[in-house]
């Protein structure tokens, strides 16, 4: 997916990028491909394929929930190594209030940089791991949308994730084919945590490059702050498994 392709692809859907905005994504694909010389940020560096597999099916999460791309959201996003789905959600909808998780300080301080050559504001960066940071009362039960890529498997990234959602607001999981699996394995930790698992889409990725499903998890009640183990998973401390 060329430049012009992505820009066409949009405008299909509705959005129409203005050139600022063209500018900022071509600002991104330069930063991204040159800082990955020193610094270990992706493996897809071909400009197509960073349109398609980093832009474009970043923003797919705001095609499945619409509200991403228009409203002014609140959204913390898990393990956003390079920033995806975070900073291209931000580049078309300027009025998202966005907090960054990585536990990687290097990426944390990519990010810092390229929020600067991008003009970004509204953009909270926080290096740590998200099982500490999800107990610290600044970021608990504060964010409308939670939602991670390419993080854990969903049983761990529930854990992760939704004791940053508010009660009210929602954890989407951003995952490949192994969604109902993944989601089967889940359904102990989402309803210990406060969840409840609510719509399962799917959006067929242009160019046969695969299907992305989401599971979306809404946040009906507080997460605890301490819960029992799934019976008969010894596992490691702090996961429910
Ligand atoms: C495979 S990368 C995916 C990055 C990005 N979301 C994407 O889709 O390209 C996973 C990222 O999650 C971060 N990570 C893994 N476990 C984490 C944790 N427990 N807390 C915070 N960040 C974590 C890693 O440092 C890494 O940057």
């Amino acid at each position: 997916m060329k430049p012009e392709e992505f820009y066409q692809a949009l405008s299909q859907r509705g959005i129409e990028l203005s050139s600022k905005q063209k500018e900022q994504f071509q600002i991104y694909f330069h930063e991204l491909v040159e800082t990955n010389k020193v610094m270990n940020l992706t493996t897809i560096t071909e400009e197509s394929q960073v349109y398609l597999k980093h832009f474009y099916d970043s923003l797919v999460l705001g095609f499945v929930d619409e509200r991403i791309l228009t409203d002014e959201l609140s959204l913390c996003d898990i393990g956003s190594g390079a920033g995806f789905p975070s900073i291209p959600l931000k580049i078309v909808n300027p009025k998202l209030k966005i907090t960054m998780v990585d536990s990687l300080n290097k990426r944390i301080k990519f990010l810092n940089d390229l929020s600067g050559k991008l003009n970004l504001t509204g953009i909270n960066l926080v290096h740590g791991r998200a099982e500490e940071l999800g107990k610290n009362k600044l970021y608990r039960e504060n964010y409308d949308v939670v939602t991670a890529r390419a993080v854990a498997a969903m049983n761990v990234l529930t854990e992760l994730c939704l004791p940053f959602a508010k009660v009210g607001g929602e954890f989407i999981a951003m995952k490949s084919e192994k969604a109902p699996e993944e989601l089967n394995e889940a359904t102990y930790a989402i309803k210990i945590l406060g969840g409840k698992v609510g719509d399962q889409k799917s959006f067929e990725l242009p160019n046969n490059e695969g299907v992305r499903n989401f599971i979306f998890v809404d946040k009906t009640k507080p997460t605890p702050k301490k819960y029992p183990r799934k019976p008969g998973t010894p596992g490691r401390k702090p996961l429910v498994g």
